[in-house]
């Protein structure tokens, strides 16, 4: 996706995946993922998820790249938080004690910005790249996080062909893009019913939510 795209979404709050709340799947599964470690987490595309308050207040420093500028002055502010901010290239980063969003392109990462990180958790970021892009997100993602590092992937895959962001990702292709480094569990399969309230605004047929535990090798 061209970056103008999301700017555009947020500039005019086209922000239908901004869920508000902390997404049910990051409740439910990442204490099986992190145990009570209180290790650094990397949240690629961030937005402005509540998420990354979720895991702070469990302990986590995090790290979350967001390309808007009105993502990542909104998260702070609506929490009613001060973040101070370090402009800089490739990245403004606004930080919050130990938690800090980079303002900029996920792809100007290098190993040493995520060097410390342990865990990831990947909600609407690989689903929102088009299918292009995805090989490259996942070969970047790799490239920049250390071995070992365990990930939390939530995808969804709608029975109606989407094509604009959230994209259909199936569980084959999750396996195809993570099968050679990582090894990979399916843990849960969650049924989108035909009047679920996103699938009815888009005219989509329902389908699958599934959410993976990777590690990488
Ligand atoms: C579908 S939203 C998901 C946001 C968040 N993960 C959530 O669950 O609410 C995808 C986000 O990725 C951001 N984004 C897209 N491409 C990016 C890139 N190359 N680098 C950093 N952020 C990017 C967009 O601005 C958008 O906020």
């Amino acid at each position: 996706m061209e970056h103008e795209f999301w700017h555009e979404r947020w500039a005019k709050t086209e922000i239908g995946f901004h869920e508000g709340t902390v997404n049910q799947f990051l409740h439910d599964h990442w204490p099986t993922l992190a145990g009570n470690s209180t290790d650094a987490v990397f949240v690629p595309l961030c937005g402005k998820a509540h998420d990354m308050w979720w895991l702070s207040d469990r302990g986590h420093p995090i790290i979350g790249v967001e390309l808007s500028e009105i993502a990542c002055k909104d998260f702070f502010e609506e929490a009613g938080e001060k973040a101070k901010v370090h402009p800089g290239e490739p990245f403004t980063k606004f930080a919050h004690d130990d938690l800090e969003l980079w303002c900029g392109d996920f792809f100007q990462l290098v190993p040493d910005d995520l060097k410390h990180v342990r865990l990831v958790y990947d909600r609407a970021a690989l689903i929102a790249l088009p299918p292009t892009m995805r090989k490259q997100y996942v070969d970047h993602l790799t490239a920049v996080i250390p071995d070992g590092t365990k990930i939390l992937l939530v995808t969804l895959d709608y029975k109606t062909r989407i094509t604009a962001p959230p994209f259909n990702v199936s569980d084959e292709e999750v396996m195809e893009l993570y099968g050679e480094d990582y090894d990979i569990e399916h843990i849960v399969t969650n049924t989108i019913e035909n009047d679920h309230l996103f699938a009815k605004r888009r005219g989509l047929i329902g389908g699958t939510e599934s959410v993976f535990r990777l590690v990488k090798r």
